[in-house]
Parts: C-alpha cells; sequence; structure tokens
C-alpha cells in the first residue's frame, strides 16, 4: 500500500550496489506513477523516466520546453511509487552549470536514485535526430563537474550522456566519454551508437557503467539484452516504448469507438477493472480503511 516502502537513500544505495554488480539493468520508461507500478510488477530492475515522454505527455515537442519544476514533479511522482531505482532525463541541466546545481539537489530531493546531463546546445533535440549541435567540451564538463559538486547523497547517481557520435563520430564519442568520466561522470550515456560493436568500443574507452538506449525509430540497432550483456552494457532504457504502445492502443481504439458506436470490440484487450485494482493494491487500502473503522468504533 502507498507502493514504496524504501527511503530514496537506500534506493539510491541498492542502485549503486546493481551497477557495481556489472549485471544488466532494465530500465523501461515510465510513462506515469500507474506504469511504473506495471513495471515493478513485471520484475524490472528500474524505471527511466524520459524527458521525451514528460514533453509528450504535456503535448509538447521534446525541444527543451520542460522546466525543472515540471520535471523533477512528475520525476518524484512516478519514483515515489516504486521500490525500484527511478533515472530521469534532465537534459541539459536546465540552464548554465549553477543551474545544474540547483537542479541535482532538487532531484535528490523528489526522491530520483540519478539523472542524466548530456552536452547538446540548447534547445536541446531528441538525440536520434539530425539538426542538433553540441557544447565545447569545457562547457560539457563544467555541467558535469556543477552536477557531481552539488550533490549531497554521494549515491545520486550523475550520467554524462554525450551527443558527439552522431555529430563527429565515434572516435570522438570515445574522447568526450573518456574526458566526461574523469571529471567526476558515475556512468557514461552514448547518444545514437549505431550498433554492437560501437557499445563495445565504448565499453573498452572508460571504466564507469555505461548506458544503451533502445529506443525505437532512431539511429541505433535494437539490441536484445543478451546482446547488450555480452558488449557490457550496465544499463539499458527502453524510453518511450510504453508511449508508444499505449498512444497505438488509444488511436486505435478511437477509431473503432467513433466506427462501431461502441466500445465492445475493445473490451477483451483491456486492462480489466480486477487487474486495475490488483495493481493499484486495493485490497490493502479496504483492509486499511476496515482497522481505521474498527479502531474509530472500539474508542466510542
Ligand atoms: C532518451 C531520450 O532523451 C528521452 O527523452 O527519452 C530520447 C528518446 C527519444 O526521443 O526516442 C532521445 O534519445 O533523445
Ligand atoms: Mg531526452
Amino acid at each position: 500500500m502507498l507502493h514504496s516502502r524504501l527511503t530514496a537513500q537506500a534506493k539510491r544505495g541498492a542502485f549503486r550496489a546493481a551497477l557495481a554488480s556489472g549485471d544488466l539493468l532494465r530500465l523501461p520508461g515510465a510513462f506515469n506513477p500507474l506504469s511504473a507500478l506495471a513495471i515493478t510488477r513485471a520484475g524490472f530492475e528500474g524505471v527511466y523516466v524520459s524527458g521525451a515522454v514528460l514533453s509528450a505527455d504535456l503535448a509538447l515537442p521534446d525541444i527543451g520546453l520542460t522546466t525543472l519544476t515540471e520535471v523533477s514533479r512528475r520525476a518524484g511522482e512516478i519514483a515515489r511509487v516504486t521500490d525500484l531505482p527511478a533515472l530521469v532525463d534532465a537534459d541539459t541541466g536546465f540552464g548554465e552549470p549553477l543551474n545544474t546545481a540547483r537542479t541535482i539537489q532538487v532531484l535528490e530531493d523528489a526522491g530520483l536514485a540519478g539523472c542524466h546531463i548530456e552536452d547538446q546546445v540548447n534547445p536541446k533535440r531528441c538525440g536520434h535526430l539530425d539538426g542538433k549541435s553540441v557544447v565545447p567540451l569545457p562547457d560539457a564538463l563544467r555541467r558535469i563537474r556543477a552536477a557531481a559538486d552539488a550533490r549531497r547523497d554521494p549515491d545520486f547517481v550523475i550520467c554524462a550522456r554525450t551527443d558527439v557520435r552522431a555529430l563527429e563520430g565515434l572516435g570522438a564519442a570515445l574522447d568526450r566519454a573518456r574526458a566526461l568520466a574523469d571529471a567526476g561522470a558515475d556512468m557514461i550515456f552514448p547518444e545514437a551508437l549505431a550498433n554492437a560493436a560501437e557499445f563495445e568500443a565504448m565499453r573498452k574507452a572508460v571504466d564507469v557503467p555505461i548506458l544503451a538506449n533502445m529506443t525505437e525509430f532512431g539511429k541505433s540497432t535494437l539490441l536484445t539484452t543478451e546482446t547488450l550483456r555480452d558488449v557490457g552494457v550496465n544499463v539499458v532504457i527502453y524510453p518511450v516504448t510504453l508511449l508508444r504502445l499505449a498512444m497505438g492502443a488509444v488511436t486505435e481504439a478511437l477509431s473503432v469507438l467513433a466506427a462501431d458506436g461502441t466500445q465492445a470490440a475493445l473490451v477483451e484487450r483491456m486492462q480489466t477493472r480486477g487487474e486495475l485494482y490488483d495493481l493499484l493494491g486495493y485490497a490493502d487500502y479496504a483492509k486499511f480503511d476496515t482497522t481505521v473503522f474498527s479502531h474509530a468504533y472500539r474508542e466510542q
């Protein structure tokens, strides 16, 4: 009931330990707190909070329009319902290095286990689209140093994302990843690597954990968990997968509803009332209510 019994600190400690284990941690993107419950129930190792999903949820494109307040609030709502660690997309840090420092503290307070900060120029865009650009290396390093210095819980994971691969090639991405790790990044998110061989090269280039972004309709081949494990990836995110599936179902359902004049044909594909209540832990709330009621009754 109320879902998470763990403090944010405990989740961060567990995330650190899991990263150090060398196992592959799978983090599907939650599009709301309820989907975070489903991810938890399904046995995944963590929850990802995507900037693309958060923007889309507000009916906005992913071009840096969302604010720290919006992101931290939604990410906090998601993080608090699960015992799993939640990693959030903090885009470019929401401003200059001083803003990035504040971002880290706000996200710590919101109960996140970590976040990633990228080296794109503002306004940023999806890492799998053309036309993006990155800041010079010294600026990228300043963002990461500011983030690392600001953190109060040493277990809060600061992941540095570099978007250099799609712009300057793999060699430049490997160089930048090394420099970001030296500047204090706990993990590297090399955006838009092409294939398994490139992840393998990244694995060899840095000593810190690396993250693979298995987003659909992008520049990266969709690799299986088996392949990702083989090349030594530590974290895999499926950032927009659940939202894309849900919106696919929504779009189709609307046309069936409009055509048939009833949702009857759709019912068998729905999560049932019973399944929803089970996921929510409805029975536990009812039990709690009874306890409160009996207690109050005895007092009278
Ligand atoms: C990971 C990402 O930053 C996100 O916001 O989820 C996006 C995902 C996407 O747009 O498919 C990105 O890769 O830039
Ligand atoms: Mg993003």
